[in-house]
Order: C-alpha cells, then structure tokens, then sequence
C-alpha cells in the first residue's frame, strides 16, 4: 500500500544515511554541552577562568553546528517522507477513479483524501523527527555521561528504561481508547444526523422519547471514552515525570556520594547538564510526538486504506442508469415512511414495461408515515391509463406528494399495490418524478440536459429547450455547452433546466408534483401542454387550478375518499372540487381569465373551508 520506512531504508539508503549523518551533527552539543559545562565549572573553581570560557566557547560552536544541521537533516527527511507521501496519493486517486467506475463518482473523494494524505505525511515526518531526536539526543547524553563519570548511569538508566516500559505499554491503551473515541464520533455524528432527517417521522410515531433515549445512550458512551483518554493523558503526564524528574533527583541524591568518590563539582553540573537538557526534553518530546502525532498517522492511515480502490475493476453502467438508492437530479430523496413494512425498495426493478397495462395501477393503497400515525391515503384505487393526463387536485397536506412518492416508487404503501406499466414502480426507465425542490447540478447545460437521456442528440435537446421555454437561459449561458451554477439560477429557471431534462427522458411517464411552482401561470401553461403533448403519460399535482383545467381527468384526494373524473363531471359530483374551485371564482382575479370564470392562476392547494 505504501513504503513503510523499512521500505525506503532498502530503496533509498543514501537519504537514510544522509539523515543518520546530520542527526548525529545534531546531536553533538548534546554530547559536547556535558563534558563543555563540566570543564569549565572546573577551570573556574581552579582560577583558569581563560580555560573555562575556552570551554564555553567549545559549547557555543557546538550549538551552532548542531542548529546547522537541521537544514540538510530536512532534506534527507523530505527524501524519505515524499515518497510515502506519493505512494498515498496514489492510493487514494486510484481508488476515486476506480470508485467513479463503478457509476457512482465520488467526487469529493480527492479533496477529502488529500486532506488526510497531508496529516499522514505531516504526521509520519513528525514522527521521524521525533524518533531520530530521542534516539540521537538520548545516545549522545548517555555517551557523554559515560565518558564523564559511568557510575551516574546506574542514577539515570533504571528510571528512564523504566519511563520507556511504561509508556510503551500505555502506548497500545491510548491508541485502542483513541480509535474506539473516534468510531464513537462516527457514531454519533450518524445518529443524530438519522435523527434530524427523520425528526419529522419520529414526532408523526411519538417516537421522540425513545429517540432521546437512544441518542442520549451513545452520547453517554462517548463521554465515558473521553473521560477515560484523559485519565490516561494523566497517566502520561506520571511516566514523563519518572523518566524526566527521577533520574535528576537521583542524580542530586547520589552528589556526596560521588564527591567522596573523587568526583568534583564540575562532574555533578556535567551530568545534571546531560539529564537536564539531553535526557529530559528528549524522553518529553518522544512522549507527546508519539502519542499525539502516532496516533493521528495509525488513524489516518487507517482512513486511507479504507478508501483504497474497490477490490474488482467494474464497467459503467449501462444507459439508461441503472436505478440508485442516492438522489438523482429529479429523483428527491426517498420519502421516509413507516419503519415496516413500507421501506423505499433499494433495488427497483428492471423488467420492461408490459404493454398494455395502465401506466399506473393503485390497488387498496394505504400510507401513513408510521405505524402510529394517521393514515394519509387509505384504501386508495386509481387508474391511470397510458396516454391519460391527470390533475391531482386537494387541500394542503391531503398527501398529494405522497401520492406522488408512492407511484414514482420513492416510497411504499403500508397497504396495498401500486404498478406502473405492470411493473413495482422505482425503475427511473419507467417514469420521472420532478419534485418541487428542482435538483440541477454544476457542470455544462448540456450535461444537465443529458442527465436521464445521455445518447440525446442536439437536435432533441433543442426541442426540449423549445417545448419548455428554456430558450431565454440557454441563450444567456452562451448556449447548450455553456457552464450552470446552481446558486446563481433562479428558482424557476432550476424548475426549467429539471423540467427539460424530465422532458428528454425516455420515461413514459412523468410526474410533475408542484414542479412548476416557481413559474409564472403563462409559462406554466406551456410546460404543462408541451408534456401533454410529449408521447406518454403525465400526471399533475396541480399547483394551481388551471392545471385541473388543463388536464383531462382530475383526481380531487378528501382524506377519507377520492373521486376522480372530468372538470365538468367533478363541479356536479363533488362537493369538495365545487369547494375548491367555488373558493378560487371568488379570489380576485391575478392572471389570464379563463372561460369557465375560474381564475387559472389560483393555487388548488389552499386549505379546505372548514364548514
Ligand atoms: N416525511 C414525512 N414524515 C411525516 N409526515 C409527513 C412526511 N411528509 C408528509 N407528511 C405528512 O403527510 C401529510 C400529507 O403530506 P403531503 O406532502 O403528501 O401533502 P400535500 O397534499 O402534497 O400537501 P402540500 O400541497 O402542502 O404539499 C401531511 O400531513 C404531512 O404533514
């Protein structure tokens, strides 16, 4: 997967070498500084104060040639640590290619990835440094102890191997702790996210104490973990001061002993020097380096092998795309209903159409969005032959979306069939749903259009753009090729870009629910009769009442019933659609008149008089 530094030792010993080499220069005023503080305490308390500072002098030049070294010790690491750090580079392009292979690009993998490509680089170059430091300073304080007075050692070795034990063994603690902390995160950071999708689900079951309970379990878990890693930081703050404070005490302790041995003062301040400034900030720096920066490079490396390539090559996706459970441009996200047994389908079908069957079948279709909550459609039959155009008419809130949801196959009925052209719906091959909220993304025009028809030749594109009034855009962006950003569209020209797309389609069936919402009547009235006119069925949910009249079957949905039938037969029979429409004739009139005398512009969804 990547060089591990046993790797680059065999392929680039020169750079291994080059980085022992300057270390070791480095490290030098450590061994020097000692000997250098010993000497001249010496010369002074012997009146040579010229010796003495001769001394100091040795010590100054060989802290300059130690800071000198770190320039060319960073160009042996970087000749060690770049190559790791392109071995992960890559590793993770390789995987987001192979990953986009497989028709589901996952295009903030690169920038993601790179992110932790440059922690495990940083983290790896910061471990090197740290481990070439302890092991370079610490060698040097113990050679110049040796050199100085060897009995200091039997003071200064036991505490620190001791300290080192110790910390390895914590070592393996912090790193399982750290990784259970972060799998926690995780955890938590899925769950509350669930939570927030579903908060509207949850209140609708009176699940919300249940939920609390569930997310307050996960949070206490958490809480436990990061109590217990302090304690441990804690535990680390314990050793440093037994490999760092232990040897100077006994160092201090042993002083008269060593004296009487022949040892004079300079010896004591030389080997004081050697724990104070070799052995100490070394034992420090290894300690938090290794469990700070360590621990960061195991998990980020971790991360990166997980996003490694797929292990088999896989082809793109035949055309048209195959169905995803993820969102697509006119594909809202699934609804999400009662927990069991209405779950949105995670593979739809892909038989073909069977001809002769209506375009859509709904056969005793009930809906509630959990197993508590009201049913929004009960018992619901409907059929709507191929080739029909159908208004979905009724107060706000009645279900009409999720009328619209269950035949598009975003999500399933509690009770109850629903089939389109014969088939379970879902198969976005069958049929296109345009929600309200439009789904248009980044790139060119073009492919915005192609999105749902990718063999669509311009000439197609062009009728689509006509058919749907997109002209004025297409123009304005510099034509078809020209490049779309989201953010800077209005909301009706997002609704156009979706509607064309939807337009080009093969689908032979569209659902259009409130998918001009954003238009005004005039260009609403062209969308829906360039659909109409489109080869296939279209179903409406109507956003103002013209759509009814536009239409030639209306559905008027009343909760408990739904009646459907022409406008003239509906103003006889239904008392509800007479409500509605009666409601919208006294409305003053904001747009074209109409030759029934209903205002066409009149929203169809406002609530039902409640008479
Ligand atoms: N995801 C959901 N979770 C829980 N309840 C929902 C969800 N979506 C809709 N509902 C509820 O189901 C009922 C029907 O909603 P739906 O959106 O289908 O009605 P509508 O007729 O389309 O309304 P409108 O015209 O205002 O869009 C409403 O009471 C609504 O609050």
């Amino acid at each position: 997967m990547y060089r591990t530094f046993a790797d680059t030792a065999r392929q680039r010993p020169g750079a291994v070498l080059r980085l022992a080499l300057w270390s070791a220069v480095g490290a030098a005023p450590t061994f020097v500084f000692g000997h250098a503080v010993a000497r001249a305490v010496d010369g002074f308390l012997a009146g040579r104060p010229a010796a003495a500072c001769g001394w100091l002098g040795v010590l100054l030049l060989a802290g300059v040639a130690g800071a000198l070294a770190f320039r060319p010790l960073y160009a042996a690491l970087a000749a060690i640590v770049e190559p790791f750090r392109d071995d992960l580079v890559e590793r993770v392009v390789r995987g987001a290619l192979a990953r986009s292979l497989t028709g589901r690009p996952d295009t903030g993998a690169v920038a993601r990835l790179t992110h932790q490509v440059e922690i495990a680089r940083d983290s790896y170059a910061g471990l090197l440094m740290v481990a070439r430091g302890f092991l370079f300073s610490t060698a040097g304080a113990l050679l110049g102890l040796l050199t100085l007075a060897p009995a200091m050692l039997l003071f200064v070795l036991p505490p620190l191997l001791l300290a080192l034990v110790l910390f390895a063994a914590l070592l393996a603690l912090l790193a399982a702790r750290q990784r259970a902390l972060l799998l926690g995160e995780e955890r938590l950071a899925e769950r509350t996210a669930a939570v927030a999708e579903g908060v509207r689900d949850a209140v609708a079951c009176g699940g919300e104490e249940r939920l609390r309970a569930e997310v307050g379990e996960v949070v206490d878990e958490q809480a436990a973990l990061a109590r217990s890693m302090a304690r441990l930081g804690a535990l680390r703050a314990l050793i440093l001061a037994l490999g760092g404070w232990g040897p100077l005490l006994l160092v201090l302790a042993a002083a008269p002993w060593l004296v009487e041995r022949g040892a004079g003062p300079g010896t004591v301040a030389g080997a004081l020097t050697y724990v104070m400034h070799g052995l100490r900030p070394a034992l420090n720096t290894l300690v938090q380096g290794v469990g700070g920066g360590g621990l960061r490079l195991a998990v980020a490396l971790e991360r990166i092998a997980e996003s490694g390539p797929p292990p088999a090559p896989a082809l793109p996706p035949a055309l048209p795309p195959t169905p995803s459970p993820t969102p697509s441009p006119t594909q809202p996200p699934a609804l999400s209903p009662a927990p069991s047994p209405a779950l949105p389908p995670t593979r739809p079908p892909t038989a073909d159409p069977i001809p002769g069957r209506p375009a859509v079948e709904l056969c005793g279709v009930t809906f509630s969005y959990g197993p508590r909550a009201r049913a929004v459609l009960k018992d619901l039959d409907l059929v709507v032959p191929e080739g029909d155009h159908l208004a979905v008419v009724g107060p706000s809130g009645i279900g009409k979306s999720t009328l619209a949801a269950l035949v598009a196959g975003t999500a399933v009925p509690s009770a109850g069939r629903v089939l389109v052209h014969g088939r379970p719906p879902g198969d976005p091959r069958h049929r296109v749903l345009i929600p309200q909220q439009a789904y248009v993304f980044g790139g060119s025009l073009h492919d915005n259009l192609g999105y749902l028809a990718p063999g669509a030749d311009s000439a197609a594109m062009a009728r689509a753009v006509d058919a749907v009034g997109l002209a004025a855009l297409v123009k304005r962006l510099g034509g078809l090729g020209g490049m779309m950003d989201p953010g800077a569209l209005s909301a009706g020209e997002a609704q156009l870009v979706a509607l064309a797309r939807a337009f080009l389609s093969p689908a032979p069936l569209v659902v259009l629910d409130e998918a001009t919402c954003h238009l005004d009547p005039a260009a609403e009235a062209r969308v829906e009769r360039a659909f109409a006119a489109r080869p296939g069925t279209l179903v409406v949910i109507a956003h103002r009442i013209s759509s009814a009249l536009r239409a030639r079957r209306v559905l008027v949905l009343d909760g408990s019933a739904a009646v459907s039938g022409g406008h003239e037969e509906l103003l006889a029979g239904s008392p509800l659609y007479r409500d509605l429409v009666g409601h919208w004739r006294s409305e003053p009139a904001g747009g074209l008149g109409d030759p029934d005398g209903v205002d066409p512009v009149a929203r169809t969804d406002l609530p039902v008089d409640p008479r």
